[in-house]
């Protein structure tokens, strides 16, 4: 299978990989409640570029990431099936790839709608490739925390698109996000823990255990709940978002308390930290949800 795929050039699904797809639904999401959000109506043409040029942005800096770490990829069971690792694609053909629809994606924001969302885009492709990927991941434990603002931008650009500024809302769904990512990503590391100590990257499981990382999650979830909420008791969404946000965000609560205070998930195969990751990006797309509808359905 790898003898006869290292001769065939890639294909476009491969192409297709490379931009994370799966993970940047989400991202794409809660740039396009960001967008809709927002008190101006901006022309659905217009929209619809804008939310493109975040998918390609996200797109190329996924395929950027994967052009990067090729290596350690090629080191874990979870990523080794990639493009490169597997050896069905050059390396230079992801960075062209990459390059090229990084480039692309910006101006063409910066033409559609304007400077201050082009900007924005711009800054979390870099953020992602250069400050996580290349900068922090395999130096820090604390990688995901600062790196993960990175793909806190998108409502930002969202709201940038619309209205050409930033408010005090989408700057909340930037915290929330932010505030979101570690609870997100240590759950799931404290199942894949085996993968990143193979390829010797320095999550917080591998890094501190699996107490402190069970902690660290508890932790990030109180001021996450308090930025998920905020927009709400302070009066800048509605009753659709205060009732989603209440509601979403005790479950979660609920979640991380219990895989906060479990000494190991060794007799029951991580069920709760599954069950916490799952529900992670369930939830974002619950609030970002609330927030578009706030808007649109109680307008
Ligand atoms: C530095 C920050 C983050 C890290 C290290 C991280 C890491 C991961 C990893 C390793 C997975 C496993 C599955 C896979 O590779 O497909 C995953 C899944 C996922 N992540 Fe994150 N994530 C981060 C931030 C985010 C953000 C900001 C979003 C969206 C707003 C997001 C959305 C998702 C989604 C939707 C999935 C599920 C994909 C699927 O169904 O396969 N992540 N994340
Ligand atoms: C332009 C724009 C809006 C960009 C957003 C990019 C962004 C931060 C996306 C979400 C984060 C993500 C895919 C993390 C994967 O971590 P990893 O790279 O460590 O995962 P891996 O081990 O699966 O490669």
């Amino acid at each position: 299978m790898t003898t006869q795929t290292l001769v065939l050039p890639a294909e476009w699904r491969d192409f297709l990989a490379l931009t994370k797809p799966r993970v940047m639904t989400l991202v794409v999401f809660t740039g396009l409640c960001g967008l809709l959000a927002a008190p101006v109506a901006i022309a659905p043409v217009l929209g619809f570029t804008a939310i493109l040029c975040i998918a390609l942005g996200a797109g190329a800096a996924g395929a950027l990431n994967q052009w990067y770490e090729a290596d350690i990829d090629a080191l874990m069971k979870r990523t080794r099936g990639r493009p490169l690792p597997d050896g069905r694609m050059d390396r230079q053909s992801a960075l062209h790839f990459g390059v090229g629809l990084a480039a692309f994606s910006v101006i063409l924001m910066g033409l559609a709608t304007n400077l201050l969302a082009a900007a924005i885009l711009l800054a979390s492709i870099l953020f992602y490739v250069l400050i996580y990927t290349v900068w922090l991941k395999r130096r820090t434990p604390q990688n995901i925390v600062i790196g993960g603002a990175a793909g806190a931008f998108p409502p930002l650009i969202g709201w940038a698109a619309a209205t050409g500024s930033i408010a005090p809302l989408p700057v909340l769904l930037f915290a929330l996000v932010f505030l979101w990512t570690p609870p997100h990503f240590w759950s799931l590391a404290l199942f894949v823990k085996t993968d990143y100590a193979n390829a010797g990257v320095p999550m917080l499981p591998v890094v501190a255990g699996e107490r402190a990382t069970r902690l660290q999650i508890g932790l990030y979830t109180i001021p996450m709940a308090i930025a998920a909420i905020a927009p709400w008791a302070l009066g800048l969404t509605g009753a659709i978002y205060g009732l989603a946000s209440v509601a979403a965000t005790a479950v979660f609560a609920a979640m991380a308390l219990q895989v906060t205070l479990r000494r190991t998930g060794a007799e029951d195969g991580m069920r709760p930290e599954k069950r916490l990751f799952g529900y992670s990006i369930l939830y974002l797309f619950l609030l970002f949800g609330a927030v578009a509808a706030d808007r649109w359905v109680l307008a």
